[in-house]
């Protein structure tokens, strides 16, 4: 819940583009074959039609339900694009991030640098434009499995 809701805030790519093969009917607009739509993904995830009037918070809890039922709209939450071009590295992303976070919250204590400014910029990918300083503190007893390992060991 907590990455969906820091991938609904911040994005990595903050938009995807499709061209029309055909032309198509959307609702009430016509698009004309060759056309270039650009969905724009961040705007989408702060939309308060779908997110509500918390759009801009960060609320874990609206994905409890699911990343589908987190917003009016199942198609609201697509960090990682739809369809047949979604980004095909979905899942090694979820899994080294949930891997990361859990070894760090195992053996650290974190939190942000009070030099650490907010400001999000686009760069081709959404990124701290004054980077993401974080403190650590290590926890008094790591789990065992956490104990370093020199090399004569
Ligand atoms: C948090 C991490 C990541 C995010 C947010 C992300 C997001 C995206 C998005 C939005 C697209 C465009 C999808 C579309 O247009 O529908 C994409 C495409 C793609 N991503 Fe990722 N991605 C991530 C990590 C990765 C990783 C780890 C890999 C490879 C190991 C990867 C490989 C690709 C590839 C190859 C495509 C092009 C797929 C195609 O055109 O068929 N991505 N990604």
């Amino acid at each position: 819940m907590i990455l969906n809701e820091t991938l609904r805030l911040y994005p990595p790519a903050v938009a995807t583009i499709r061209r029309a093969k055909v032309d198509v009917t959307l609702g009430d607009l016509a698009i004309p074959r060759d056309t270039e739509l650009l969905i724009p993904i961040m705007a989408i995830h702060h939309d308060a039609r779908f997110w509500g009037p918390d759009a801009a918070q960060f609320n874990p809890g609206r994905f409890a339900g699911g990343a589908a039922r987190a917003a009016t709209h199942p198609l609201a939450f697509i960090p990682f694009g739809l369809g047949s071009r979604m980004c095909v590295g979905q899942n090694l992303a979820l899994l080294e991030a949930k891997l990361t976070v859990a070894v760090l919250l195992q053996r650290f204590e974190l939190r942000p640098s009070p030099k650490y400014v907010h400001a999000p910029t686009v760069l081709m990918l959404l990124h701290p434009q004054y980077g993401a300083p974080v403190i650590f503190r290590p926890l008094s007893s790591p789990p065992p499995s956490a104990s370093v390992h020199t090399s004569d060991e």
